[in-house]
């Protein structure tokens, strides 16, 4: 197939109208020039804009070159081929998009750090559009999208993003955690629901000022939705190259059910919550996200600024709370509790860093953090092994740009490949490699790592960095002074192999957490 590409792209070429209006004077019939306007058609559909990045060669009409990429479903896989074909920066069609893929620490830090005035916006995309309307703080871009991330951050602050109010409504909530853990006696089950609500209850904390029975029906359909969409967005997202594909009957890209979830999530969980916030509002008592989101609406619409914290972003802002703050940390999670199982000793060092620094007399605090260099240690290197986010969500250009001497048209979709980075052999030696020591130096302190990029880097760099890290640390911490973590059968451990949505999350696998 590449071949005849090849050669008709070739003799397109070559070919000048002059030529083809003689052909059509001289010999020829109606079949010769349809014959004609057809490849003329193909050809146009397959031309790619002058001076992009080097990528495969042909992007084929319709589905772009998805045919010609490896990797056998694995996208860090294909892009590490890509990367090693044509360079740090390359473009490749899915569909009829043009996506470019910058890759590289040094490359990666030039264009959302250096240049991060040009590359900090989000590309219009079919599913975002959809679901978000340009809102909120994910997908949105400009004006609308820093009045909101400078709000959020500001609030997000205010609250303790490592403060200790924070911290204790944490704690509590993993109180709760090991609780339903300790329930289960040793016996081995799926931790993965009872990880997602926990996290999901920390956001609500941030977000209502209050958490979630886990058996509350509304929060378990709650979560199990907001799951649902995670896990189908890689069938949803091939919409994002052909939208058409919609009005197929049926709904075999999951694109109803996930528009179906989103309104229920504002339906069930968070518009109530706005109203009942709207209507019992008392300027003296804003303790959560939502008063402080209707206390600064009621300030700039006093003050008559033009300002986008208002009715139309609250609900989106809130959204992206959850979607972004839920399924991420639960997954990193996952991934940490798995490879504590492949790794015993690992977990057997981390008790004991517990056992020296805590004891068993009273729960991990922040406080203990400083003095816990190993743990932090597997947590960095469970963050850069797992890498959730793979290449994080997509940035765009708001003009054409020049960037290493290649074009970057006006609206392209720009992945910053953060999998090329952190699983960079030239960067970590081993980077397939689970091993913690990496963050370490010969004193067994913490080492700053300039790569280690999981939250990404530049002016959209994860909002919740903080809160993650601190949740992460609880979490793990706690569990392992509790419990200890087994697999099932220690001869047949569940798999590495990750599942791929919008977050690399573990397949599905059961854990015994014997109480210590
Ligand atoms: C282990 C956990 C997490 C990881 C690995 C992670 C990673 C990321 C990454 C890679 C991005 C994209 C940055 C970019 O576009 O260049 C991002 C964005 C974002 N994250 Fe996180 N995240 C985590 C947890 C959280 C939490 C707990 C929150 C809760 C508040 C959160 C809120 C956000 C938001 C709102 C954005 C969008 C920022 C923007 O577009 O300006 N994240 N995150």
């Amino acid at each position: 197939m590449a071949g005849i590409l090849t050669r008709l792209q070739d003799i397109f070429q070559n070919i000048n109208l002059d030529v083809i209006k003689e052909l059509c004077k001289n010999t020829v019939n109606f079949r010769t020039v349809l014959v004609f306007g057809v490849c003329i058609g193909i050809w146009l559909l397959m031309r790619k804009p002058r001076g992009i990045p080097p990528g495969p060669r042909f992007a084929l009409p319709i589905v772009g070159d998805v045919l010609f990429l490896g990797g056998e479903g694995d996208i860090r896989v294909a892009t590490r081929q890509l990367r090693k074909q044509y360079g740090d920066i390359f473009s490749v069609y899915f569909g009829p998009t043009l996506y470019i893929y910058i890759n590289g620490y040094d490359l990666i830090k030039e264009a959302l750090v250096k240049r991060a005035d040009v590359f900090s916006s989000r590309p219009s995309m079919f599913i975002s559009d959809v679901l978000a309307g340009k809102k909120g703080i994910i997908f949105s871009s400009g004006k609308l999208w820093k009045d909101q991330r400078k709000f959020a951050l500001e609030t997000l602050r205010e609250f303790g993003f490592g403060r200790t109010v924070l911290e204790d409504r944490i704690l509590e909530e993993i109180g709760y955690f090991v609780e339903v853990i300790g329930q289960h006696n040793g016996k081995a089950f799926n931790m993965r629901r009872l990880i997602q609500a926990s996290v999901s209850n920390v956001i609500s904390f941030i977000v209502y000022g209050q958490r979630f029975d886990y058996g509350d029906p509304v929060f378990k359909d709650f979560v199990e939705k907001l799951e649902e969409n995670f896990a189908v967005s890689g069938f949803v997202g091939l919409l994002n190259f052909l939208p058409i594909l919609r009005f197929l009957p049926g709904d075999l890209f999951k694109f109803k059910r996930t528009i179906r979830n989103n309104q229920e999530f504002d339906k069930n969980i968070i518009e109530p919550s706005v109203k009942d916030h709207l209507k019992n509002y008392d300027e003296n008592n804003t303790n959560d996200f939502i008063s402080c989101y209707i206390k600064e609406m009621k300030r700039v619409e006093q003050n008559g600024e033009e300002s986008n914290i208002n009715k139309a972003n609250i609900i989106r802002t809130i959204k992206d709370l959850f979607i972004a703050g839920t399924d991420t940390t639960a997954t990193t999670i996952q991934w940490m509790i798995l490879y504590l199982l492949h790794n015993p000793s690992v977990q057997a060092r981390c008790y004991k860093e517990i056992q020296d620094v805590v004891g068993s007399g009273r729960l991990p605090s922040m406080a203990d953090r400083p003095n816990m260099p190993y743990i932090q240690a597997v947590l960095h290197e469970v963050l850069r092994i797992a890498n959730i986010a793979i290449a994080g969500p997509p940035h765009t250009v708001d003009e054409d740009v020049i960037f290493h001497g290649y074009v970057i048209p006006k609206h392209t979709v720009v992945f910053a490949n953060l999998d090329s980075v952190l699983a960079d052999d030239k960067v970590w030696g081993d980077a397939g490699v689970f091993r913690p020591e990496r963050f370490l130096d010969e004193n067994g302190q913490l080492v700053k790592r300039e790569e280690f990029i999981p939250f990404s880097i530049g002016r959209r760099v994860c909002l919740g960095e903080s809160l993650a890290k601190m949740e992460l640390f609880l979490f793990m911490t706690t569990l392992i002074q509790r419990f200890e973590l087994k697999p099932v059968d220690p001869e047949n451990l569940p798999t590495l192999k990750g599942v791929f949505g919008i977050t690399h999350t573990p397949t599905q696998y059961e854990v015994i957490a014997a109480p210590r």
